[in-house]
């Protein structure tokens, strides 16, 4: 469904500058859910900016559907992590769902039933009156998601959007993203920079190293549906953790190199 090919991006004029992207590949297929992660800097935000096509690769390219990406695509949505800035303060949690919906030419009814069933979907039904600083933190960003789920994606694109939430609150969310990718067969890509959330969610984790390009791919053979304390207490959940780790921690750790024993995890 997404092909990322020998993806290059540098930040500023000079194409020959320092790439916060370099030689970056990989493909997701149709209903995957793969998590990436990676230090603090590495390209992540930029990778997920040029999928977007919210910005022009310096080279290489991304196709959706096998066609080149130029601009923000129909059928993607994109989630930010600070939600506090990504809805309108003056519009009420009705109109911010329902916002983005005119560009892909939905208005009048068919644009309130998106919306209701949206919010209906992220618990947020009959809460359409309220404005954003009205809700907590929590909220705001169940109103980011719905916004995402009334555009319909099929591919949704999302960058560290709890981490701005307690653990409590993220646990919630994170359920919630798998219930509504399930019911709405949405593909996600997904940016954090915590290994347990990235192998809670995932078919398959990359590690990215910079310049953003992967160092690590790790299939998530996780049984589904997936549960906060039974799945994080199976073995294989460790095992997946602590290679996680020992990729992002290991400094020199790539692709090729052995995995670590399960007698690593923390
Ligand atoms: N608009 C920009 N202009 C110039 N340099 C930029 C721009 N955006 C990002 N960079 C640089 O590109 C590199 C990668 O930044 P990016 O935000 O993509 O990393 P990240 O992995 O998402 O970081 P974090 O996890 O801290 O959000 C950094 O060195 C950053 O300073």
């Amino acid at each position: 469904m997404l092909d990322v090919l020998g993806l290059r991006k540098v930040h500023g004029p000079d194409p020959d500058g320092p790439p916060a992207v370099a030689d970056l590949d990989f493909s997701v297929a149709a209903g995957e859910f793969v998590a990436i992660l990676g230090s603090s800097g590495c390209g992540k935000t930029t990778m997920l900016r040029c999928l977007s096509g919210l910005v022009p690769p310096t080279a290489g390219e991304v196709l959706l559907h096998g066609a080149p990406v130029t601009g923000p695509p129909k059928d993607m949505a994109f989630v930010f992590q600070d939600y506090s800035r990504s809805l309108l303060p003056w519009m009420t949690v009705r109109r911010n769902v329902a916002f983005p919906l005119r560009y892909q030419g939905v208005t009048g009814p068919a644009a309130r039933t998106a919306t209701e069933e949206a919010l209906a979907a992220v618990g947020l039904a009959g809460r359409g009156d309220r404005f954003p600083w009205q809700l907590s933190g929590g909220m705001q960003q169940r109103v980011a998601i719905a916004r995402a789920l009334a555009y319909r994606p099929k591919l949704l694109l999302m960058d560290e959007p709890f981490a701005s939430v307690d653990a409590q609150t993220r646990a919630g969310l994170e359920d919630l993203l798998l219930e509504v990718r399930e019911r709405y067969d949405i593909t996600v890509v997904f940016v954090t920079h915590d290994i347990d959330e990235a192998v809670y969610l995932a078919d398959r984790v990359l590690v990215l190293r910079p310049p953003a390009h992967v160092s690590l791919a790790v299939d998530v053979d996780l049984p589904r549906p997936r549960h906060q304390v039974d799945t994080k207490r199976l073995p294989e959940f460790g095992r997946l953790r602590a290679e996680l780790f020992a990729a992002l921690d290991g400094g020199g750790r790539d692709a090729a190199a052995p995995a670590p024993s399960p007698a690593d995890a923390g």
